[in-house]
């Protein structure tokens, strides 16, 4: 008998938790001590309880509840319905800020971000009502295993006052082929990403060409986060021509990423100059990118995504993935997505490796990394499992730890005061 039944919004829970973080550099500041995400749950009439995960900022935080209140008694198949009353609830809502992406990403929109977990909390209790993985209402897996990348970072030995942490230092080429080779010994990663920068641009190259050394089978790829001038992408880009599988974010802005795709030979990526469906048509036109990272938490949830990997694919553009410091519900949604997009074809980023595997909000066991590769769960919806206790503890962890905004640059202040993070600093 087929399950025709309505799955009416009764509940909405969002709950702010923090996990520590470590010291990890960017061309914006360094990251604070504990990373913060909200969990959101959506409970059914039918009793199945649906789990989304997102930004845990204050001020998306408000969004969401904002957001909540106007979703009683819609059935969870009428996504079309949420993100309408979504768009209502925000109307009078303008502020860009407090989305956890330190000022990364500032042209997504705010209303396919606060969709996003509510979308994924849908389809969870959309596949567990028929009882099908989340990858089948995406249109099927085409792969049953997800691979991501070893996502390097320069980073302090430790927090400021506190002990050195196990990854220890990595401020030198040495440093960070000894990241890497730890990484991807635990990892399996078949693909590197280096999230540049903060260094000086010749700094950065020798990184790079250090680790081609280190591991010349493996695609390598660098993001500076539009640290640097259209002129120094351009002269990074020819020192690194047959070495990078692409260039992610030399410098901002359409114009300038156009400027830099005409005088390189390697694609250019993205996930800083594209972020939302009205930026496409500018950067096709300007030729701007070849490959467009997506991330189902701004670009509104894991069907709009798929329609950007489309676009993508009409436009004879790579996608790839980006990611954010996440947790395992973000990990299992990343997962079905990949595995149901089939032009997805590089190795999708994640923050993974960065995170205590005992912080985490979800009943261990339901994803495990093998080979660089994460095997796409099979169970109903997501294929994961909240872990109250763990919430609870986490939620505690939120309240205690202080933060209530994502802010690399602030706290890189209070030990280099005169930081000054403006593009492009090389
Ligand atoms: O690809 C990217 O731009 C990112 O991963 C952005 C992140 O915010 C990253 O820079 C970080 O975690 O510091
Ligand atoms: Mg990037």
């Amino acid at each position: 008998m087929p399950n025709t039944e309505a799955h009416r919004i009764r509940e909405v829970r969002v709950t702010p938790v923090a996990f520590a973080d470590l010291p990890l550099l960017n061309t914006v500041g360094v990251h604070e001590p504990f990373a913060l995400r909200a969990i959101v749950e959506l409970v059914t009439d039918s009793g199945l309880t649906g789990l989304g995960e997102t930004y845990g900022d204050a001020g998306h935080l408000d969004r969401l509840r904002l957001a909540a209140a106007g979703l009683d008694g819609v059935d969870v198949w009428h996504v079309q319905e949420i993100a309408r009353r979504i768009r209502v609830a925000l109307a009078a809502d303008t502020g860009t800020g407090g989305h956890g992406m330190s000022g990364m990403v500032t042209g997504s929109r705010t209303a396919d971000r606060v969709l996003s977990p509510f979308e994924v909390a849908c389809l969870d209790i959309q596949g567990k009502a028929i009882g099908r993985p989340v990858s089948d209402l995406l249109g099927g897996a085409v792969r049953d295993r997800v691979d991501y990348s070893a996502y390097l970072f320069y980073k302090w030995a430790g927090h400021p006052g506190f002990e050195d942490d196990a990854w220890g230092a990595a401020l030198d080429p040495g440093q960070l082929v000894a990241q890497a080779e730890r990484m991807i010994g635990e990892f399996g990663f078949s693909a590197i990403k280096l999230k540049g920068g903060v260094f000086a641009p010749d700094a950065e190259v020798e990184a790079i060409l250090e680790l081609r050394k280190a591991f010349p089978d493996h695609p390598l790829r660098i993001d500076p986060n539009g640290a640097w001038s259209v002129e120094t992408s351009i002269r990074v880009g020819r020192e690194l021509d047959g070495v990078l599988e692409y260039l992610e974010d030399p410098t901002t802005g359409i114009e300038g990423m156009a400027a830099v795709a005409r005088e390189v030979s390697m694609p250019l990526a993205t996930n800083m100059c594209v972020v939302a469906f009205d930026q496409v048509k500018p950067a096709v036109a300007a030729d701007a990118v070849q490959v467009i990272l997506s991330d189902h938490h701004f670009w509104g949830g894991l069907d709009r995504s798929r329609s950007l990997a489309r676009i993508c694919d009409t436009f004879g553009m790579g996608l790839s993935m980006h990611s954010n410091s996440h947790l395992g519900i973000s990990l299992a949604a990343m997962t079905h997505l990949a595995a149901a997009t089939p032009n997805l074809s590089y190795a999708c980023d994640t923050h993974w490796p960065w995170k205590d595997p005992a912080d985490d909000v979800i009943v261990p066991g339901a994803l495990a990394f093998e080979g660089g590769s994460v095997a796409v769960p099979t169970a109903p919806g997501l294929g994961v499992e909240l872990d109250r206790d763990a919430l609870a503890r986490m939620h505690e962890q939120y309240l205690s730890c202080g933060i209530r905004e994502r802010d690399d640059t602030g706290y890189f202040r209070r030990f280099e005061p005169g930081f000054d993070p403006a593009a492009p600093r090389w």
